[in-house]
């Protein structure tokens, strides 16, 4: 385990089998549905996202937003947070390229759809139809299951947020995607914001943008004191975070 200092205390960050249980737990032990925390961590998302990026100053297409979702549940907080940004005054259009047949993304897919959010039929083939377009683009490709490398058909996706990220800011849902859950990928994709859902994952320490957000407010005082989860206080009814982190290198324990 590695601290991570956000000036007054200490977070702890989490392995990605850590990160499995305690979800498990929440699902298992609490009882939660996934559609419940989802929710939460979607529109979690949303609005560190509109706090970073302010719909008012985005400069391009009535608040073009590009969302990148993934066929797990990280592109099921990517459904989410673009229905948020929709209703925020936001213009998403998703990518959506392995969509599982389940009932959960069924119905959030529809809603997407039925919000009037285009899903585009193939990634952009050029960057400039990425940078020309959009003001910024969410990454919910890949959360805490990821195992690398990447899969042929979505390293293909990865190269090309690469070749945006200086152009166009990304915003990563939870972990950069692509990364080890652990150990990161200095070549990898490199966010400008990440919102960590829960706790920050391991490779949390490694990330260089310009924001970290902790999101997901729904941990139970229980379950947090079980995993000695040190969380920052969330200010108020706030359902982000912002983590002004230092990080310290891990301890031998
Ligand atoms: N407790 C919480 O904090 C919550 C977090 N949520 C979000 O859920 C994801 C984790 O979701 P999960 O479904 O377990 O997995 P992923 O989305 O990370 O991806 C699984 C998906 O990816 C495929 N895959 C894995 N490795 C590769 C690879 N090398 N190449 C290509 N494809 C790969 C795999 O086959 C699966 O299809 C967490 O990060 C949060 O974002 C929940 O929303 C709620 C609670
Ligand atoms: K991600």
């Amino acid at each position: 385990m590695v601290t991570i200092i956000n000036k007054v205390l200490c977070i702890l960050i989490y392995s990605q089998e850590e990160a499995q249980k305690i979800d498990e737990e929440l699902f298992d032990e609490y009882a939660f549905s996934v559609d419940q925390l989802m929710e939460l961590a979607g529109y979690s998302c949303a609005i560190a996202i509109s706090r970073c990026y302010p719909r008012d100053l985005m400069t391009k297409d009535n608040g073009a937003v590009l969302v990148c979702c993934g066929p797990g549940n990280n592109g099921g907080d990517g459904l989410v947070c673009a229905r948020h940004l929709k209703l925020f005054g936001y213009k998403p259009s998703i990518f959506y390229p392995k969509q599982p047949n389940k009932p959960l993304f069924n119905n959030l897919r529809l809603q997407c759809e039925r919000m009037d959010m285009p899903f585009l039929s193939f990634f952009p083939s050029h960057p400039e139809l990425i940078t020309d377009s959009y003001n910024l683009v969410i990454d919910a490709l890949f959360g805490f299951s990821f195992k690398g490398p990447a899969r042929p058909e979505s390293a293909v996706i990865l190269d090309k947020l690469k070749a945006i990220q200086n152009d166009v800011p990304i915003c990563s849902i939870d972990i950069p995607s692509g990364w080890d859950v652990e150990n990161g990928d200095p070549d990898g994709i490199q966010p400008e914001l990440l919102i960590s859902l829960t706790a920050p994952k391991l490779s949390a320490k490694l990330f260089k943008g310009r924001y970290h957000y902790l999101g997901g407010r729904f941990i139970p005082k229980t379950l947090a004191q079980r995993y000695n989860l040190n969380l920052p206080p969330y200010p108020g009814t706030d359902c982000v975070v912002e983590l002004k982190t230092q990080v310290e290198e891990p301890k031998e324990s």
